[in-house]
């Protein structure tokens, strides 16, 4: 295993100690949550009983693998716990996250649960936000034309591709990933990105981590919370 793969391994397991039985808990998405979803698996199989809502088919996939209970929203009164990766993480617990194209899901997930416990290793930490392109959100009906307006905004847009194929969410729509390199204001950003027509939701994640765990290569992990 690689040096940063056992940091994110560190992370990930390292958040499953804050469950506690009949929890139900909200699996992120990504390379890091993916530690946290098997090691909830393997709680799980030594009888803990746990249910679990995902943020992306990917992980769902993934929980139902390892024998995760993933119930429907409709069931759902409350999230205790959401634990998810992040793409950047400053030193107010402020994130960018839908590098894995997930961010509407997580941050509906997060804004649901009680408490949100962000998985990372130390290449994520920042002293400011925007090295790491802001994903946003949009739907595909005339995109160009909201695209034309982040260009307005100077968020230097670029639509998402794998292959050169567009790539599309889990619900359908489209991604731009918009180029700052420091983000000035998260918070007037923020605002002003989610009030353009067209976009759905954007990557700034801005109040919703309670702590952060980051995990390093020899196992150990530091904890930061508010
Ligand atoms: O926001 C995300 C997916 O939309 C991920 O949490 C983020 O991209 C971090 O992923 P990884 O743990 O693989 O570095």
């Amino acid at each position: 295993m690689q040096q940063q793969d056992l940091a994110k391994k560190a992370a990930g397991e390292k958040a499953t100690e804050f469950i506690k039985p009949n929890m139900t808990i909200g699996l992120g998405t990504g390379s890091t949550a993916y530690y946290a979803i098997m090691r909830i698996g393997e709680m799980v199989s030594s009888g803990i009983p746990l249910r679990a809502v995902a943020t992306s088919e990917q992980s769902e996939q993934l929980a139902r693998k390892q024998g995760i209970p993933i119930i429907p929203f409709s069931d759902v009164e409350k999230i205790d716990l959401d634990i998810d990766g992040a793409d950047e993480v400053d030193e107010h617990l402020r994130l960018i996250k839908g590098g894995g194209g997930a961010l509407l899901r997580e941050k509906i997930v997060a804004a649901a649960s009680a408490e949100m416990i962000v998985v990372t290793d130390e290449s994520k930490l920042v002293k400011h936000l925007g090295r790491f392109p802001l994903p946003v959100e949009i739907i595909p009906f005339a995109w160009e034309l909201t695209f034309r307006r982040l260009i307005a905004l100077d968020a230097m847009p670029v639509l998402r591709t794998n292959n050169g194929r567009t790539v599309v969410t889990d619900n359908g729509n489209y991604i731009l990933d918009c180029h700052y390199e420091r983000i000035k204001d998260p918070v007037a950003l923020h605002q002003q990105l989610n009030d353009i027509p067209g976009v759905v939701e954007n990557g700034l994640f801005l109040h919703y981590a309670s702590r952060v765990i980051i995990g390093y290569a020899d196992g150990s992990v530091k904890s930061l919370s508010r």
